[in-house]
């Protein structure tokens, strides 16, 4: 479902502009993130798709409709909302929470407590928290039956409002990566708040960049707004690792990895004065040999040093310039999908191919 926002403006009783004279189109199937300082106006925006806000002036559309023409109990049953802190019914089991709106919508107690379990596998969490409260949850868990209760009666639409910011950083990495899948597997029409442009880069097929004032600063794809930020206050906000961070959007074509020595866990190494790739039987890679190490006998994972971070082909340039970065050896492991190594990059080699890359991070 498209949402289209037409010149929408709020203005709050005896309160500055929250939202002014805001345009932009979120595409069927695509996730907006809405992303400023704090009271810029991306929650007040985000509630006027749902109708919890009313605009004064200009128009909110759903696939053409404009929202103000649709009963409020009516549009949010196909509107998903996800809040921080997830906003469980405290009294009501997991499987509650997540039948509410499939109970609302007439749906039979067997048919929502049916959805209700397999919309906590969608969301990755096992059947038996089901019958959890939701203070028997961590805070990663809390999120992901959040989201589940949004989903439930299979909404064209998700708005989520920061419902990440309350959990750590590894477990929001977890989230938002869960979050990527799903919406691949789901095809819903999303918009995301945060605050947090890392965050924003990282979901986001388009961002949309707000101001105090609540002024539309810039939309396009997160590759655009992190190379071609429009203005100072853009180019600020996104931050001053900008450049590394547009590495995440350049493709790997062209960087063809090298041949490496490596030895094979288990065997007998003899001596090298160059550093060697210690594989498994599936030939995944275990750590490095150092330069003139002796081993005596079999090769154990005891004669090793830890390795950097590994690389999976075919990704972004960021991943391959960090193992490289990270690699005790300089050299970044190369992987397939199943894990094996393929070979390795070095660092300069990363760097030849950015300089040769038509949309290099910088190049206007
Ligand atoms: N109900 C209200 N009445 C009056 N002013 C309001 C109301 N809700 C929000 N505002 C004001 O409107 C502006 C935008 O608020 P909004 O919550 O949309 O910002 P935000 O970008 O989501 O902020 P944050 O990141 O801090 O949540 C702020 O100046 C806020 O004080």
């Amino acid at each position: 479902m498209t949402i289209e926002f037409r010149g929408v403006t709020k203005r709050y009783e005896g309160g500055a502009v929250a939202v002014d004279d805001m345009s932009l189109t979120v595409p069927d199937g695509s996730m907006t993130v809405f992303v400023g300082p704090s009271g810029c106006g991306k929650t007040t925006s985000l509630r006027m798709v749902n109708r919890m806000v009313e605009p004064t002036d200009g128009e909110v559309l759903l696939d053409g409709r404009n929202v103000r023409d649709i009963d409020p109990a009516e549009l949010r049953r196909g509107i998903g909302y996800v809040i921080q802190h997830a906003g469980l019914f405290p009294h009501r089991t997991v499987l509650g929470n997540i039948a509410t709106v499939p109970l609302l919508s007439g749906w039979s107690r067997r048919a929502a407590r049916r959805r209700a379990g397999e919309l906590l596998d969608t969301v990755g969490l096992p059947a038996e928290l089901g019958s959890r409260y939701p203070a028997q949850l961590s805070g990663g868990q809390q999120q992901r039956v959040g989201v589940a209760r949004a989903l439930a009666a299979d909404p064209p639409v998700l708005l989520m409002d920061e419902p990440f910011s309350a959990v750590d950083p590894v477990v929001r990495e977890g989230l938002q990566d869960e979050l990527i899948d799903l919406q691949r597997r789901l095809g819903k029409t999303i918009v995301f708040v945060t605050h947090d442009i890392d965050e924003a880069v990282r979901l986001g097929d388009r961002v949309a960049v707000m101001r105090v004032g609540g002024r539309l600063a810039q939309y396009g794809t997160p590759s655009e707004v992190l190379r071609h930020p429009v203005d100072d206050f853009v180019a600020g906000f996104v931050g001053k690792d900008r450049g590394y961070r547009g590495l995440s959007f350049l493709s790997a074509d062209g960087l063809e990895p090298e041949e490496t020595a490596t030895v094979a866990i288990g065997s007998s190494p003899g001596t090298s004065d160059r550093w060697r790739l210690a594989v498994d039987d599936d030939h995944r890679p275990r750590g490095w040999l150092e330069p003139g190490s002796t081993v005596d006998g079999a090769l154990t994972e005891a004669d090793l040093v830890a390795g950097g971070s590994l690389y999976r082909r075919g990704t972004s340039l960021r991943g391959a310039l960090d193992a490289a970065l990270s690699s005790p050896a300089s050299l970044g492991v190369v992987v397939d999908d199943a894990g094996a190594v393929v070979g390795v990059v070095t660092s300069r080699h990363v760097l030849d191919v950015i300089e040769r890359h038509p949309e290099s991070v910088g190049a206007t």
